[in-house]
């Protein structure tokens, strides 16, 4: 038989046998614009162990990879890191066809994949004390919740140093290169920083704890698997992805500011341009981002590394306009707390845009230090009230310094 999908070697007895999906590009509310991948791999024990499964599509593309090294229905043991459908969707259709001993998960991955599956799903909770010895493997299971879901967990294998980190460390990116040393870094850099920012933005505070109790513990990684985009194999890209997090998740505020807005009939657009002149003009770099030209999910990206946040909106049927509100929402739910921020926008009559605005920021933690409402056009006073906006967002946030 011809094979045309087949499994990547990633060392002896450990091999890649997930799918490449090259045509994805809205992953729940995220613009996937370089595709992603859904990473699953194969231990060779003494009998074959498969750790995670792919999204339910790409089910024959996986069990074809898994086929081109080990006849499927050898494995014995299933590894459930996280129950989220990119990574069980197949899981039922893996247990139905393989039939294997055991399926492993956390106490809360149990759950939530008889939550997604059904009660008659057979999975279990991971042994006692997250020590495994198997078909002359053994494995450390450590539960990661909240990163990014209750049921997160990291499979490690001490005597080989590998850890699977499902969710953490990953990156939606679609290559044939399975491993981070083949390709550039500044696509890596780009797409770590998205993912970071869209998915585990919300817990920096755990990925720090995380990061502390893992140098605590002496944990050694010699490789590193996530669920999504490559594998790091060397020691320099390991170190690089773990101090990137590291920087993300320290709360530090970057002097940047970020200036996102919508416009109908180009006043706020006239706004915020005068607004980045000023941030600009103090030396602090501005980003101005029109809601028409940017997703979401790039508005999330950028603000990961800005300390200021401006946001404009024309009012609408006395509402703010509904891309702003529509970002606003996402990236309150990301948890981007603490930024330096203003809020401005032109108006016909009413104008209840900007104090909603302001409002928003405000819950999600920004300190607002100006407002600006501005009827129909802005004239010059307009357009310089605006710069000194900016002017004072900057003057603010680098005295945060
Ligand atoms: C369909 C529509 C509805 C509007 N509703 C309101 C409104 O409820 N209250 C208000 O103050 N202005 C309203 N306006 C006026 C705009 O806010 C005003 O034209 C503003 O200058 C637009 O800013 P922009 O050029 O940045 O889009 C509305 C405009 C349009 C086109």
């Amino acid at each position: 038989m011809h094979q045309t999908f087949k499994a990547v070697k990633v060392r002896e007895g450990l091999y890649w046998v997930g799918a490449i999906d090259w045509a994805i590009r809205d992953f729940h509310g995220y613009a996937t614009s370089r595709g992603t991948t859904y990473n699953a791999f194969l231990v060779l024990g003494e009998s074959p162990i498969l750790i995670d499964t792919v999204k339910a599509p790409f089910y024959d593309e996986m069990m074809a990879r898994i086929a081109s090294v080990v006849d499927p229905h050898e494995i014995e043991l299933v590894i459930s890191n996280h129950a989220e459908m990119d990574h069980s969707g197949c899981l039922p259709k893996v247990i139905d066809e393989v039939k294997p001993k055991k399926v492993l998960a956390s106490k809360m991955g149990v759950k939530a994949l008889r939550a997604h599956f059904g009660d008659a799903l057979e999975v279990e909770e991971f042994p006692s004390g997250g020590v495994l010895e198997v078909y002359g493997v053994k494995f450390q299971f450590m539960e990661t919740r909240m990163l990014h879901w209750p049921d997160s967990m990291f499979t490690y294998m001490p005597e080989e140093k590998i850890l699977f980190s499902q969710d953490g460390f990953g990156m939606h990116l679609a290559t044939y290169e399975r491993f981070a040393d083949q390709i550039p870094r500044w696509i890596l850099e780009q797409e770590a920083a998205k993912y970071y920012a869209n998915i585990l933005n919300p817990y920096s505070p755990l990925v720090a704890k995380l990061l502390a109790q893992t140098q605590e513990m002496g944990l050694e990684v010699d490789l590193l698997l996530p669920d999504h985009g490559p594998i790091y194999r060397t020691k320099e890209d390991i170190k690089w992805i773990i101090g990137r997090y590291a920087d993300w998740s320290s709360g530090k505020l970057p002097q940047k500011v970020v200036v996102f807005y919508d416009t109908m009939w180009g006043s706020t657009d006239k706004l915020a341009r005068a607004i980045g002149e000023g941030i600009a003009s103090r030396g602090i770099s501005a980003k101005l981002l029109p809601l028409g030209g940017a997703h979401r999910s790039d508005v999330a990206t950028e603000l990961l590394e800005a300390g200021g946040l401006v946001v404009g909106a024309p009012t609408l049927n006395n509402n703010m306009f509904p891309s702003v509100a529509d970002v606003l929402t996402y990236v309150k739910g990301l948890g981007f707390k603490g930024r330096i921020g203003a809020a401005f926008g032109s108006y016909g009559w009413g104008g209840e845009s900007v104090k909603q605005v302001a409002q928003v920021l405000e819950e999600m933690g920004t300190k607002v230090v100006d407002t600006l409402k501005v009827q129909y056009v802005p004239d010059q006073d307009d357009l310089y009230a605006a710069y000194q906006m900016g002017v004072k967002v900057a003057e603010e946030l680098k005295a945060t310094n």
